[in-house]
């Protein structure tokens, strides 16, 4: 990509439009842009052959379409593929392509690195080296082989979205919008820890599905686990969530990490139900990827399948993660962390 222009890909037709008029082109070429960029998805302003040459020129002079194809991608024996994308100078980040029967999941990455530090990611230990633009973002999705065959996205790679939301609610817009991928929100999943500036507006400004990471019903455990339990307790992100309708097409759900002997109790089963008690939501029991120097270990599959049997009965659907790619380090950050070594 040409680092002197700036990129078209990850623009919302408002921000086409104000282009197009600072530009001096027509006001309708702000639509035929879009339509160029998220249906034909071209690679090159020359290649928009309704607009007429000299306003082709007249953008090339400044703009360029902006798509980077991946620099590395690791297949793994279960068809999972990591893809590593550059992002300035010196960082790369990650997204995973998992095929599932007739679903194919893109996860992306929101930031490079992640301010919120929790204990067992490694995403987290890289610390934070800042914000993925909507371009960023957007071409993860639009560059891998596989575009035109995902059926859902879920914003579950490196960082948090909610602590960027200003861009990951721009590809939001651009996936869900007529003018854009034309998808439902309902093939699109954000995860969260929960971050006091930015949940409330997401659950207001967007209706894709919903998922919160809560990993421990207790605040005082998911404070060790998560440090940003001190900023947004899980016991308001609850009571924000019970003024929201979840019953009809919008999704709420939980992810739940199984370490063993710290979370995997019928105990914290319990204290999860009471604290879950009335919200329409589900829970799904994720298998811990280990990581170096970290002491927690993932709980085995006998007591997952207890700990969600306990769920389901008590009236909480819980489904166990397939552990997918765990041959081509598919813990998020793995990929990315043994890149930044090998450059240093
Ligand atoms: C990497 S995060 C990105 C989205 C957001 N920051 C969050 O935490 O929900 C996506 C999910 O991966 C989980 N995760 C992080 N490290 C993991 C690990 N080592 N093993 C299994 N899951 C992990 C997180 O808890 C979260 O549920
Ligand atoms: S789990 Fe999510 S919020 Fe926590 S450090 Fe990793 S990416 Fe950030």
């Amino acid at each position: 990509m040409n680092m002197d222009k700036k990129p078209l890909l990850g623009m919302t037709l408002s921000e086409l439009q104000v282009l197009v008029s600072q530009a001096g082109l027509p006001k309708f070429t702000a639509k035929q842009i879009a339509s160029w960029l998220y249906k034909k998805k071209v690679t090159n302003i020359d290649e928009m052959t309704n607009l007429s040459k000299k306003n082709r020129d007249l953008l090339n002079q400044e703009y360029t379409v902006g798509a980077a194809n991946p620099i590395q991608a690791v297949k793994s024996v279960d068809g999972t593929i990591k893809y590593l994308f550059s992002v300035g100078d010196k960082n790369s980040i990650e997204s995973v392509y998992i095929p599932d029967e007739d679903r194919a999941t893109l996860c992306v990455s929101s930031q490079v690195g992640c301010k919120m530090n929790c204990l067992f990611c490694m995403t987290g230990k890289q610390g934070f080296s800042g914000n993925l633009s909507a371009n960023q973002i957007l071409n993860q999705i639009q560059t891998i082989p596989e575009s035109d065959t995902l059926t859902n996205i879920v914003f579950m790679g490196m960082g948090e979205p909610m602590d960027n939301l200003d861009e990951v609610l721009k590809v939001l817009e651009i996936l869900t919008s007529d003018y854009g991928y034309k998808w439902s929100p309902k093939r699109i999943t954000v995860s969260t820890v929960g971050v006091r500036k930015g949940f409330e507006r997401f659950l207001q400004e967007s209706d894709c599905h919903l998922a919160v990471s809560i990993h421990t019903p207790i605040a005082s455990q998911r404070k060790d686990l998560m440090p940003a339990e001190k900023g947004l307790p899980i016991s308001e992100i609850v009571n924000i969530l019970r003024d929201y309708d979840f019953s009809k097409q919008r999704r709420l759900s939980f992810e739940y990490i199984m370490f063993k002997g710290v979370n995997d109790s019928i105990s914290h089963a319990k204290k999860l139900l009471e604290l879950l008690d009335g919200l329409e939501c589900r829970v799904n029991l994720i298998r811990f990827h280990a990581i170096p120097n970290v002491d927690l270990n993932g709980s085995d599959m006998e007591t997952m399948t207890v700990f969600r049997d306990y769920l389901t009965k008590n009236g909480v659907f819980t489904t166990i993660r397939a552990s997918r790619g765990e041959d081509i380090f598919a813990a998020c950050g793995m990929l990315s962390t043994m890149e930044k070594n090998k450059n240093k």
